[in-house]
């Protein structure tokens, strides 16, 4: 492809995201340069090395960066520099004594204006590569398609490929996102070394109420499940949470690290480096957990205190984010507040398992994205076993809660530890509810929970575009 239409695409592709060509033009310029006109390298992941350059860039004449300019140069002494971006971490070695940049050549753009929308179905079209392996929605996608130099809608019917009750579609309405590859999973399913105990015998009497019948919800008294919940019952008759239970999970500077716990012998830290010794707990918030009724109980399976173990029930989209948060998910209906929207679903880990897959992926340079610590009380466990501090991992294998993007402070979902099966905590369910009513199309989000500044965190930091006035990272507040 001709310099100028990779120039033109790049400016189509960040005009997307509502960047002028002029504020492009010179961070794309120093980028081909740098990457030695390695064009693949700022195409990946959708322009995003540029996207955020960019916005680096931006950051440094607001005054906002403190940690160096967006590229480093590395001097290794035989000509030969190696550039690093502190956003992505990839790396280039090329020559110093670059040849000509994007010259007037790259100043002539000629517009790109990409393909007209095209809905076909999977199959029909001979030049399509189905590269959404959601294995094996590529048989089910009723269009998931892309060329070598089209993009194209991407529309996909139904990820869950009918694992859920409902349908939860796809959509690409700007033309600009790689399909997900990942396989859906309604349930999580332990990987290999996590000890997930779900047994009858495990299930003591006041682990679960034998004598109720029928909805435990329209007893006076509130059953032995409500007692672990509190004494009381999170859910309304509705089947959405009470106003006084959601008040209580949301206490204010709830992710303030002053009202962290701390661990003794953290599990975390245990996971970093078995050679050393473990450093010190950097605080777990404990959160207030639901107990749901279960298969031991006497009461039915439509008792108003099981919820989250029915699964989605909401029409929840897959859809492509402005502002170059890839994938990101909403609601096609008004939902209320305390409406349940999805769990995580993911691959049980150990945090040591989660610590070499991030090892790993580092050296693969393969992002690693979608873990989700279960450590809502840690900090009660005297002695947590390895194998039972747990994580989800939904980078392979996982539910739509994969694509719920973060939000610091004002996020519209409240993350709940939901107990079922088993009455341990270190292994419960990570439920999604509303906090507040939520229009449709509004997009969902919820608060990760991310120390910006905290680099050794199994949970890697990104550069923040939640566009939250409360936005804790610092490089990204606007
Ligand atoms: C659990 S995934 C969410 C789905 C993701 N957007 C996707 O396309 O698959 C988490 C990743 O999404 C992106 N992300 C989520 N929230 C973001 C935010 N507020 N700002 C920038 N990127 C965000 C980051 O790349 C992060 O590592």
């Amino acid at each position: 492809m001709a310099v100028r239409e990779k120039v033109g695409k790049a400016f189509h592709a960040m005009k997307r995201l509502g960047i002028s060509e002029e504020k492009v033009k010179p961070v794309l310029k120093r980028l081909v340069k740098l990457y030695n006109k390695e064009w693949e390298l700022i195409e990946e992941d959708n322009y995003r090395t540029l996207a955020d350059a960019i916005f680096e860039c931006e950051d440094d004449e607001n005054g906002e960066r403190k940690d160096g300019p967006p590229f480093k140069k590395q001097n290794r002494g035989n000509g030969e520099v190696k550039m690093l971006s502190n956003e992505t971490g990839k790396s280039i070695v090329c020559k110093e004594e670059l040849d000509h940049d994007l010259g007037d050549n790259g100043n002539q753009v000629v517009p790109w204006e990409g393909e007209p929308v095209v809905h076909s179905p999977q199959g029909t079209h001979s030049s399509n590569i189905c590269s959404g392996s959601f294995n094996p929605s590529c048989n089910e996608a009723t269009v998931a398609v892309k060329s070598e130099q089209k993009m194209v809608f991407s529309t996909v019917e139904d990820i869950t490929r009918g694992t859920e009750k409902v349908k939860i579609s796809l959509v690409d309405e700007i033309g600009n996102e790689k399909l997900p590859h990942f396989v859906y999973f309604n349930e999580n399913v332990t990987y290999e070394a996590a000890h997930v105990h779900i047994s009858l015998a495990r299930i003591a009497d006041e682990d679960c109420c034998s004598d109720c019948k029928g909805n435990c919800l329209s007893s006076h008294l509130p059953c032995a499940c409500a007692g672990l919940t509190g004494g009381e019952y999170a859910y309304t008759t509705e089947g959405l949470l009470t106003k006084h239970f959601l008040n209580k999970c949301i206490p204010k500077e709830s992710r303030d690290r002053k009202h962290a716990v701390y661990c003794k012998d953290c599990p975390l830290e245990r996971a970093k480096n078995s050679n050393l010794p473990p450093g010190k707990c950097k605080g777990h918030v404990l959160k207030k957990f639901i107990k749901e009724c279960w298969r031991k109980c006497g009461c039915d399976t439509n008792c108003g205190n099981r919820v989250v173990q029915r699964g989605v029930t909401r029409k929840l989209q897959v859809f492509v984010t402005s502002k170059g948060k890839g994938w990101g998910v909403r609601a096609l209906e008004e939902l209320p507040q305390g409406a349940f929207v999805c769990e995580y679903v993911g691959e049980i880990l150990t945090n040591m398992e989660l610590y070499d897959r991030n090892t790993q992926s580092a050296a693969g340079k393969k992002k690693h994205v979608y873990p989700v610590l279960l450590d809502a009380d840690w900090s009660t466990e005297e002695n947590l076993k390895d194998e039972e501090a747990l994580c989800l991992d939904a980078t392979n294998c996982g539910n739509v809660a994969r694509f719920i993007n973060h939000r610091c402070e004002d996020a519209n979902l409240i993350d709940i530890p939901v107990q079922v099966e088993t009455p341990d905590r270190h292994y419960y369910h990570v439920a999604f509810f509303t906090n507040r009513k939520v229009d449709a199309l509004e997009e969902l989000t919820w608060d990760y929970g991310i120390n910006f500044s905290d680099k050794g965190h199994p949970i890697k930091a990104f550069r923040c575009r939640c566009g939250s006035d409360f936005c804790r990272d610092k490089r990204r507040r606007r």
